[in-house]
């Protein structure tokens, strides 16, 4: 079952439904759910769009039944992180003892969805694709990355296995003993994208420049710093090196260069060339959950005494875009490079 059957959850219940799985989309939006039971579900994939009938159902009428689905082995949540906490308050009673729930999101919703149904019942997954809803019944995979699963304790279980094997309908899914690491090397490379979306520009665009670049290794090594003193290697994936990004200390700029250079290519070679938060400004008019990442690992960082000054700036910008108080500008990150030479003059 898949709750939130946007961009993520649309693409990976896509290919899972058109393998054959037996696959329920829930969604709160009325208008795509209508579409996808009338019309099934389309992907626009890179090599060729599909289109495969589907069952869906509305959020509200799906929690409104009482009875735990018994035949539900696993939950797919890819709702964004802000809506994290409401959607599995919502639907946790449908679920049964045996049922566990994957975090198919950016942040660390792992923590929330377990203090709602427990660490026993919550599985985490590293996932970066790059989709995006293009309305109702229709999803863009516009780019296709790595998808890591984990237990959040490390172990290897028969579910994590009997959860890999269906993934692979998808694609190359892998399994994980350190999920943690992927998914805090994702806030850091999330940061970066995240910085990305102050521009109406592409994401290789801005972190391109080589006088953008600095700004964006200090603003990285702010995240991972915080993964370092809480003692989580941060593992690299799809020409993203964060062991060469941090520690900052003795790094090597050329290699770093040179993996940048790989990354820069690799984001101009998608069909989605912007970030879900710029969509969510500049296309959708709504809030990003650029808070619900970062907001926690700021207070972590500066629970450990850690400088956050560049992630605190980049929220505050973005809460600013969400208000109307700021346009998407250069400017935006010319203002965060003052920031870091401040920070280097202290
Ligand atoms: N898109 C991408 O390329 C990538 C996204 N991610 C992560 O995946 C997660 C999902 O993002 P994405 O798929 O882009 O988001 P989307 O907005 O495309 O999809 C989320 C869907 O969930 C619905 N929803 C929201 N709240 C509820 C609820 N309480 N119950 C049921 N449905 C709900 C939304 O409806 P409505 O629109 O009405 O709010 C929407 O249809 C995020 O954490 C994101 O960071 C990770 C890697 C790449
Ligand atoms: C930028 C991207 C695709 C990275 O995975 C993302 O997370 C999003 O668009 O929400």
């Amino acid at each position: 079952m898949i709750v939130g059957a946007g961009a993520i959850g649309g693409v990976v219940g896509g290919y899972l439904a058109k393998a054959g799985v037996d696959v329920l989309f829930v969604d709160q939006a009325k208008d795509h759910v209508t579409a996808m039971q009338q019309a099934g579900l389309t992907i626009q994939a890179l090599d060729g769009a599909f289109n495969v009938p589907v069952a869906a159902v509305v959020m509200d009428d799906f929690v409104a039944e009482q009875a735990p689905l018994a035949n539900v082995d696993a939950v797919f949540l890819a709702v964004k992180a802000q809506h994290t906490e409401e959607a599995i308050t919502q639907f946790k009673h449908r679920l049964t003892e045996k049922t566990y729930v994957v975090s198919m999101q950016n942040g660390l919703c792992e923590n929330i969805i377990a203090s709602h149904i427990g660490e026993s019942r919550t599985v985490g997954a590293f996932v970066n694709l790059f989709a995006d809803y293009q309305g109702p019944g229709v999803i863009e995979y516009g780019g296709v990355g790595s998808m890591y699963i984990g237990e959040m304790d490390g172990r290897m279980t028969p579910r994590l296995e009997a959860l890999h094997d269906v993934l692979l309908h998808w694609g190359n899914v892998q399994m994980t003993d350190n999920i943690w690491g992927y998914l805090w090397s994702k806030l850091a490379y999330g940061a970066v994208l995240t910085a990305t979306a102050l521009v109406d520009a592409t994401m290789a665009d801005v972190i391109d420049p080589n006088d953008n670049r600095s700004l964006l290794f200090a603003l990285a090594s702010e995240v991972l710093a915080v993964a370092d003193k809480l003692h989580i290697p941060c593992n690299g994936f799809d020409d993203w090196d964060p062991n060469l990004v941090y520690p900052v200390q003795g790094r090597d700029e050329e290699a770093l260069n040179e993996s940048w250079d790989r990354l820069v290519l690799r984001l101009r070679s998608y069909k989605k060339v912007k970030s879900g938060i710029w969509r969510d400004l500049a296309v959708r008019k709504r809030k990003t959950e650029v808070p619900s990442h970062l907001v926690p690992v700021i207070e972590e960082g500066e629970r450990l005494g850690l400088d956050m000054t560049l992630t605190k700036a980049v929220v505050q910008m973005i809460r600013d875009l969400e208000d109307g108080q700021r346009q998407m500008s250069w400017d935006n990150i010319e203002q965060l490079k003052t920031l870091k030479a401040g920070e280097r003059m202290v």
